[in-house]
């Protein structure tokens, strides 16, 4: 079973904001979103906890989605925010199970709303949203139980604040014996007005494991720009400055990381977006570039009882 995360009771007024100001929250048992009083919103699909969309307080959408993106559950979200887990890639050797593990394509569980209020500046006081998710062993189909057989627990929190969004995942070992192996991600498909104008900075230095030159690993020198098919395992330097995203020469997103040491950038460019059917409009990879956050160049290994927690914080400038 999951359990209900702690947390603040949810208010309906808040001082600075007129009293009829609340967080505005719908669950059709299949979508759920957070639409606050200044107007940004979040939807997270129940399959696979997928972040779905993410808007600024004019409605402007920060996330890509494929348009011809499946959302029934029968295959992984193409865009938004899917979850990896348990492991990042194609399974390891005996396992029998899709690519990126089944935390994306598994039905999760709601397990409730909150409103909390932060300080946004002299005499204001913001709203913010959260959205907590769960998924355990005993939320699996039984091909997937029996192909990865320990009882584990997820905890995914969405929390929606004026300007930035954050997803935390807590990985739970509630087997009474037996460790586990994992690797989570959050597969961040970002939206950026056009891909030849768009730089990654933060990762002058690091080295990279680049998928698409048979997995030499290399250094990153200068920022990062996209001009063909681009997969890569970035291990920033703990002492490097913050990765952003930078469009047009002005910085559109910064991607804050907590307990995830890597960060994989990916763009599948003209060809390969050519070959994904659930890839629409195929000169999409013009507009989205993945940034994604993850601990994926090793394992964690959580003993019984141990716990591992992971989170992003993606933070919009307009
Ligand atoms: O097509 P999928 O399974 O969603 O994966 C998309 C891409 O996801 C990236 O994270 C991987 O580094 C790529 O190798 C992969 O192609």
């Amino acid at each position: 079973m999951v359990g209900r995360a702690n947390r603040p009771p949810t208010l309906t007024s808040t001082p600075g904001l007129p009293p009829t100001a609340s967080v505005t929250f719908s669950d059709d048992h299949s979508l759920v979103s957070a639409v606050l009083p200044t107007g940004e919103s979040v939807s997270v699909l129940l399959h696979g906890a997928t972040v779905l969309s993410w808007k600024d307080a004019s409605g402007t959408e920060k996330l890509w989605l494929s348009t011809a993106s499946a959302l029934d559950g029968t295959k992984p979200v193409r865009g938004g925010i899917p979850l990896v887990f348990p492991f990042f890639g194609p399974p390891p050797p005996g396992l029998s199970l899709p690519q990126h593990g089944f935390a994306r394509s598994a039905r999760w569980e709601f397990l409730g709303k909150s409103t909390s209020e932060s300080a946004g500046g002299v005499g204001v006081v913001d709203l913010s949203a959260k959205l907590d998710f769960g998924l355990s062993s005993a939320g699996l189909d039984a091909a997937t139980r029996e192909a990865w057989p320990f009882a584990f627990n997820l905890i995914y929190t969405v929390t929606l604040d004026r300007g930035s969004l954050t997803t935390s995942l807590v990985v739970s070992n509630d087997d009474e014996a037996r460790p586990f192996d994992c690797q989570v991600l959050m597969h961040t498909y970002l939206r950026v007005a056009d891909i030849a104008q768009t730089e990654i900075t933060g990762l002058d230095g690091a080295s990279y494991v680049d998928k698409v030159d048979g997995a030499a690993t290399k250094t990153q020198s200068a920022a990062v720009t996209i001009a063909g098919e681009t997969d890569r395992v970035y291990t920033p330097m703990a002492s490097g400055a913050q990765v952003a995203v930078v469009e047009g020469g002005k910085k559109t997103f910064s991607v804050a990381r907590d307990n995830l040491a890597n960060v994989v950038v990916w763009n599948p460019w003209a060809d390969k977006a050519k070959g994904m059917a659930d890839f629409e409009p195929k000169d999409g990879y013009k507009n989205m570039l993945c940034v994604e956050p993850g601990a994926v160049s090793g394992w964690q290994t959580l003993e019984p009882g141990d716990a591992f927690e992971g989170a992003q914080t993606i933070t919009y400038y307009s």
